[in-house]
């Protein structure tokens, strides 16, 4: 499961970033061109189709069409925006930590949620930044002059990100030869939903106490759209002996991945693999780490369960009860589910996603 990248490939390495080190185990992540996905190769779709199955991880090249460059430059513009939102004092940040109001966006400080059942806490900042509020289809949440005065930036890049997520969601479908458009009908982008900005600052840690930053989870929604430079993302692929690989970032490339409610969807046919975010690796370690995400997800009202029409998804078994969820709930319990500031006696199972189902482990 595990291979040695060959580092001497310069094309690998971000030019103003210390480099990835050769000598630490990464995922050998299959990577898909958007270039080839747009222009409807059947080859591409297979290997798409086949990432979904067997990690729910993949590269996704954005230099071979004007959408993904065009994207990659919105990235670029957004992480330099990220350093300086999180530049603000923390004062200020904390006036957009919303979740006394059970929202999700807006900031989250250091060190407020659990990363693992022993109550080890976070070592990042997140700012979780609204599609619908940027979009003007929900109400505005105040946000600081930085993201303000930058809507134009985060709308493009939304819905260059949403492009991709429908494109993979159309692809999809069609290999399961559900009936047309239902994985699309429930993500439209002008529907109220959890889709959500991530911008993420992870300082660098002391030399002799290095951790989990983020812990061992697997994504709520759909697809993730991930947007890396310093390493620190590792995955755990399938399997009782598995162990902890890291993803090396691409220059150029999304990372994608599958979230909890395509697993759902798909009664475990596709997986959403777990993951987690270490300190960077070798000297990278000595660097502040900020990541950009975007993540679709069901739209509010839409039952995470089972679909109907295709003969690849596998039957209910005798004795299997799927849960009554709809997309809302389940986003807001997982979460705001592991906040040592919201929550008083912290139940690490009952804010788990589909870990146990991803890992594909028979209990
Ligand atoms: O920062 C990263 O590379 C991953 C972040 C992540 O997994 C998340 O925010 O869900
Ligand atoms: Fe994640």
């Amino acid at each position: 499961m595990t291979q040695k990248l060959n580092t001497e490939n310069i094309e690998d390495n971000f030019p103003s970033l210390p480099p990835f080190p050769d000598n630490v185990s990464t995922a050998p992540l299959l990577r898909l061109s958007l270039g080839k996905l747009l222009a409807g190769e059947t080859a591409e779709y297979e290997r798409l189709f086949q990432a979904s199955v067997d990690i729910g991880f993949f590269y996704l090249d954005l230099q071979d069409s004007e959408h993904g460059n065009s994207l990659l430059s919105d990235a670029d513009d957004l992480f330099q925006i990220g350093e300086r939102l999180f530049e603000l004092p923390l004062e200020e940040k904390m006036r957009y930590d919303f979740s006394a109001q059970n929202s999700y966006f807006g900031y989250k400080g250091q060190g407020v949620a659990v990363v693992d059942k022993s109550g080890n806490l976070d070592r990042n900042e997140f700012y979780n930044v609204s599609k619908d509020d940027t979009l003007g289809i929900s109400d505005r949440l105040p946000a600081p002059d930085v993201l303000h005065n930058n809507r134009e930036k985060l709308r493009s890049f939304i819905n260059g990100s949403h492009a991709i997520v429908t494109l993979i969601l159309q692809v999809l479908n069609d290999k399961l030869a559900l009936p047309k458009d239902t994985l699309t009908n429930m993500h439209r982008r002008q529907a109220i939903s959890g889709d959500q900005v991530r911008f993420i600052k992870a300082p660098p840690q002391p030399i002799d106490d290095r951790r989990t930053a983020l812990g061992q989870h697997t994504d709520f929604g759909s697809v993730t759209v991930l947007f890396n430079r310093l390493g620190g993302l590792q995955v755990l692929p399938p399997g009782a002996e598995a162990e902890w690989v890291y993803v090396r970032p691409l220059p150029g490339h999304a990372i994608i991945n599958l979230g909890d409610a395509m697993v759902k969807f798909t009664n475990g046919l596709f997986r959403s693999n777990i993951h987690r975010v270490a300190a960077p690796p070798g000297i990278q370690g000595d660097s502040t780490r900020y990541s950009l995400v975007y993540f679709a997800r069901p739209e509010d009202d839409v039952m995470l369960r089972r679909l109907d029409g295709s003969n690849l998804i596998p039957p209910i078994e005798d004795g299997q009860v799927e849960e009554e969820i709809n997309s809302k709930d389940w986003i807001i319990r997982r979460a705001l589910g592991r906040r040592v500031d919201l929550v008083k006696d912290i139940d690490y199972e009952k804010s788990a996603g589909t870990e146990q189902m991803s890992r594909r482990i028979k209990v």
